[in-house]
């Protein structure tokens, strides 16, 4: 059975949360000193949700994605995923539920393997975590190449054959090969052209509601967040400074650096 996770301020509704970050704080020791990068921050997505996060560049929203992913260690504060402080799960434990959570980035060619088919790129995960045979393996990666509009039919070309939206949906793919409950997209359509920004978020928007997925998804690009986001964090130099469901905060936004970048957005085209 899995736990619930606690709210975390007093009077803040309960709520169901896939992942939750309480205070976290994320301080980068360099040669030029401390970088606090992320700062005193609290997040949750809940289940089926899908969380904004938007800010300028260098604001911390990677940063933010990798503590929630566990793929860093907070400086102070904690990441609770499903009711679990991830700072306190290791081994086979952390393997599974790291196969809980996956993450689409920006750049698709770089995060396929280069000499491996479409077809073998959305099967590693599931090999990697021991999952059916190669057939049923390979089945998949088909069937799951086909529900993000890559024809089956090129599931043997290689990464390099396909366009940048194309490597993007087979990166998709391969990222939702061990059904995972929350995806977390690291500006998945910046280095896109518009016109297939628009068709790979219809895609992102189209697989939540057919799999009930939780979604984090970071952009500097407040048209593309609203599109997508039921709830936005804007971020300002490793912090939130301000948070609420997306028709509110683009219709009254109340901060005025959040005020700055709806000042500065361009209408998406789709
Ligand atoms: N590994 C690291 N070591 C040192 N500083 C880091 C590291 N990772 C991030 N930073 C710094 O932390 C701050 C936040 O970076 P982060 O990448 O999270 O921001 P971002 O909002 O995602 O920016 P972008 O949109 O450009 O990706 C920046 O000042 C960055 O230089």
């Amino acid at each position: 059975m899995t736990e619930t996770t606690p709210a975390v301020t007093p009077g803040e509704e309960t709520v169901d949360a896939i992942v939750r970050a309480e205070n976290v704080t994320k301080v980068f020791s360099t040669r030029a000193g401390d970088v606090r990068a992320v700062d005193d921050v609290s997040l949750w997505v809940a289940r089926g949700e899908t969380v904004g996060v938007v800010g300028e560049s260098g604001s911390g929203k990677s940063t933010v994605a990798r503590l929630l992913m566990g793929l860093q260690p907070c400086t102070s504060g904690r990441v609770v995923f499903d009711g679990r402080d991830l700072a306190s799960v290791q081994g086979r434990e952390l393997r599974v539920l790291r196969r809980r959570m996956q993450m689409v980035f920006q750049n698709p060619f770089g995060s396929l393997l280069p000499h491996y088919s479409a077809a073998a790129n959305v099967m590693e995960p599931m090999r990697l975590h021991g999952r059916g045979t190669k057939e049923s393996r390979r089945d998949r990666a088909v069937e799951l190449l086909d529900l993000v509009g890559v024809n089956p039919r090129f599931a043997d070309l290689y990464p390099t054959q396909f366009s940048g939206g194309q490597q993007q949906r087979i990166a998709i793919a391969r990222a939702l090969a061990l059904e995972p409950e929350l995806l977390v997209c690291d500006e998945p359509t910046s280095s896109l052209d518009v016109s297939i920004q628009a068709q790979i978020l219809s895609l992102i928007g189209d697989l939540q509601d057919r799999l009930g997925l939780s979604c984090l998804f970071i952009s500097h690009n407040l048209a593309v967040v609203e599109r997508l986001a039921d709830r936005v964090a804007v971020m300002s130099e490793g912090r939130i400074v301000e948070e609420g469901p997306a028709e509110q905060l683009f219709e009254s936004p109340q901060h005025p650096y959040t005020q700055r970048l709806l000042g500065a957005v361009l209408p998406v085209t789709s």
